[in-house]
C-alpha cells in the first residue's frame, strides 16, 4: 500500500524558503504528476518524499506511518532519475539486480525478480549487454527495471524522459502508463511538460513558487482551472487572455479562450484581426492572429483552413468556453 501524505511540509535552503507549506495526499495506486515551471520546487518536493532532503517542518506519512525522520532506504520507495545512473561495466542483468544484491537478497530470489522485471519491460534479450550497447530508451527501461525489482510502495520519477528525443519520449510515456496499469503501484512523477502531465496523470498537482495552485484530474484542470496561472499552464498551445473592454463585456477583468475554442470565419465574428503566421499541419491549422486593438491570440482549426499571412479573419469564442478571471486572476 503506497498512500503518501504531506502535512504542512516546508523546506528552506538557508534563508530561502522554497516550499512555503504543502498539504497533499496521493492515494494508493494513484499516478500523481507534479508539474510547474522551472524552479517551482517540483524536484525538491519529490526529494523530500524520497528522504533525499530533510523537511524544515511538517510531516510525511507513507501508509499512515510517519517517515519524516526515516532515511531513504527505510521508506520503501524507488526513485528513477533523468540521468539513468547505470554502472557501465556491469551487464543489464547485474545493473537491475544491484539493489537486491546490496540488500543481500538470496541469489534465486534476485534472479526471479530480474526475470520478472525484464519480462515486463521487454528487456529479456538485452540482459547480457552493457549499458553502452543500448539505446537511450532501453537504458531508461533498465533504470526503471532496477526500481521495479525492489517492489516498492511507490515509484518516484524525476523528469525521467528529459534526455530522450521527441519520438522516444512519446513511446516511453505510453510504456510508463502501461507499467502503471500493470503494476497498479503508486507513482509520483515530476515534469515541466504539461503534455506528459495531461496524458499520464490520474491526479495533477500544479506548483508555482513552491505552492500548490490546484490539484485535480487532467480534464478537471483543463475544464475548470482555479486561476489564470493554471489556465495558462494547462493546454497546448496556451490559453489566450484578453483584458480591457472585451473582457468587461463578459463581466470580468480578464477573459481566456483556448485556441481550440474559437469559431473562425473569413467574413464576420466577435473579434477581427489579421493573420500573422499560419501553420498548416494538415491535421490542424494554427493561426497567430493580431487582433484589431492590439491583442495577439492563437486559434486552432481542425484540419485545413485556407488562409495565409496578411488575411483578415474573424474569431468568435464558443459561448460556454469563455473563462472569466477577476483582478487577482482567480476564476470568476
Ligand atoms: N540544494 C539547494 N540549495 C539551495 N537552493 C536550492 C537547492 N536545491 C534547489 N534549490 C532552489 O529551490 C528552488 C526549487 O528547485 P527545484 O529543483 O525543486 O525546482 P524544479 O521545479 O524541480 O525546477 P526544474 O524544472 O528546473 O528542475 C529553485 O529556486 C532552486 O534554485
Amino acid at each position: 500500500m503506497g498512500r503518501i501524505t504531506l502535512e504542512n511540509v516546508r523546506k528552506a535552503f538557508g534563508d530561502v524558503e522554497v516550499i512555503p507549506g504543502v498539504d497533499l495526499t496521493i492515494e494508493d495506486g494513484e499516478f500523481a504528476v507534479f508539474v510547474g515551471p522551472s524552479g517551482c520546487g517540483k524536484s525538491t518536493l519529490l526529494r523530500l518524499i524520497a528522504g533525499l532532503e530533510d523537511v524544515t517542518s511538517g510531516r510525511i506519512l507513507i501508509d499512515g506511518q510517519d517517515v519524516t525522520a526515516a532515511p531513504p532506504a527505510r521508506r520503501r520507495l524507488a526513485m528513477v532519475f533523468q540521468s539513468y545512473a547505470l554502472y557501465p561495466h556491469m551487464s543489464v542483468r547485474k545493473n537491475i539486480a544491484f539493489p537486491l544484491k546490496m540488500a543481500k537478497m538470496p541469489e534465486a530470489e534476485q534472479q526471479r525478480r530480474v526475470a520478472k522485471a525484464a519480462r515486463i519491460l521487454n528487456l529479456d534479450s538485452y540482459l547480457d549487454r552493457r549499458p553502452g550497447q543500448l539505446s537511450g530508451g532501453q537504458r531508461q527501461r533498465v533504470a526503471i527495471g532496477r526500481a521495479i525489482v525492489r517492489e516498492p510502495e511507490a515509484f518516484l520519477f524525476d523528469e525521467p524522459l528529459s534526455n530522450l528525443d521527441a519520438a522516444l519520449r512519446v513511446n516511453m510515456r505510453v510504456e510508463i502508463s502501461q507499467l502503471h496499469n500493470n503494476l497498479k503501484t503508486t507513482m509520483v512523477y515530476v515534469t515541466h511538460d504539461q503534455v506528459e502531465a495531461m496524458t499520464m496523470a490520474d491526479k495533477i498537482v500544479v506548483l508555482r513558487a513552491g505552492r500548490v495552485e490546484q490539484v485535480g484530474s487532467p480534464l478537471a484542470l483543463y475544464n475548470k482551472p482555479a486561476n489564470k496561472f493554471v489556465a495558462g499552464f494547462i493546454g497546448s498551445p496556451n490559453m489566450n487572455f484578453i483584458d480591457g473592454e472585451a473582457a468587461a463585456r463578459h463581466g470580468a477583468h480578464s477573459i481566456g479562450v483556448r485556441p481550440e475554442h474559437w469559431r473562425l470565419s473569413t467574413t464576420e465574428g466577435a473579434f477581427a484581426g489579421q493573420v500573422g503566421v499560419a501553420e498548416h499541419l494538415g491535421s490542424d491549422t494554427f493561426l497567430h492572429v493580431d487582433l484589431d486593438g492590439g491583442a495577439h491570440v492563437i486559434a486552432r482549426a481542425s484540419g485545413e483552413f485556407p488562409v495565409s499571412h496578411g488575411d483578415r479573419i474573424w474569431l468568435t469564442p464558443q459561448d460556454d468556453r469563455v473563462y472569466r478571471f477577476d483582478k487577482q486572476g482567480l476564476a470568476a
